[in-house]
């Protein structure tokens, strides 16, 4: 069987980083990305942007959803406080199983809770499964035609409080277009635009802050 592209980037990582040094496979996987094959990790571009989010909201309880590889599970999670978590929702189990790696070859596991599914089932078990009360920070980074349904999830299951932050990957490339109406246009929602670039590309994209006012 041949490896899969996810396969290869893990095992570059594993024969090339440092175990138990985020940073350190963060720049791994940026420099395998960047120089032999393109895979849709977000990035340091956008990587620097999600750093700036997650130090804004400095949450306790984060949600990602759209895993991959673990590339912003092992970004996000590098940055948490003592006793912080992140829930990581990816729904493809091949990815799921690259990133269960990635993050423990990180050593951020003891932070990062990956969960295996379909984001509209996961979300309403969030609550009693999975003990959260309302979420801090929410990276949305899975399908594209799934950040304003799940977005509106999220208000439904009372998992957003008054100051919660979501920050959205591709806004312009590949795009979330009902996602950036329907927020901006909410008076529910406070938006900021970051302007940068799809990762490894010279293509443009943008990521998109939404505060939740309650
Ligand atoms: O498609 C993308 N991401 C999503 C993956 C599937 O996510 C599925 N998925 C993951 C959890 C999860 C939970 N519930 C449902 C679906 C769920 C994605 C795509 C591109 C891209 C840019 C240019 C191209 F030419 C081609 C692709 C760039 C990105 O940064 C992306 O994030
Ligand atoms: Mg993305």
């Amino acid at each position: 069987m041949s490896q899969s592209k996810e396969q290869r980037i893990l095992n570059f990582v594993l024969q090339n980083a440092v175990r138990g040094d985020p940073c350190s496979v963060l720049d791994t996987i940026d420099k395998y990305c960047s120089q032999k094959e393109w895979a849709m990790n977000v990035g340091d571009e956008k990587g620097k942007i999600l750093d700036k989010t997650v130090e804004e909201a400095n949450p306790s309880v984060a949600l990602e959803l759209g895993t991959y590889c673990g590339y912003s599970a092992v970004r996000i999670s590098r940055l948490l406080k003592a006793g912080a978590r992140l829930l990581t929702v990816e729904f493809n189990p091949e990815f799921a199983a690259i990133a269960k790696q990635m993050i423990e070859f990180a050593g951020v596991q003891d932070k990062v809770k990956l969960l295996e599914g379909p984001s509209q089932e996961i979300i309403p078990q969030l609550k009693k499964k999975y003990e959260v009360d309302t979420l801090d920070f929410v990276f949305l980074d899975h399908w594209k035609d799934r950040y304003k349904p799940d977005t509106i999830l999220l208000q439904e299951c009372n998992l957003l409080r008054k100051g919660s932050i979501l920050l959205a990957d591709n806004i312009i490339f590949p795009g979330a277009p009902d996602f950036l109406n329907y927020v901006r246009k909410s008076p529910h929602f406070q938006c900021t635009n970051y302007p940068s670039h799809l990762e490894y590309m010279k293509v443009e994209d943008a990521m998109e802050k939404a505060v939740f006012l309650g």
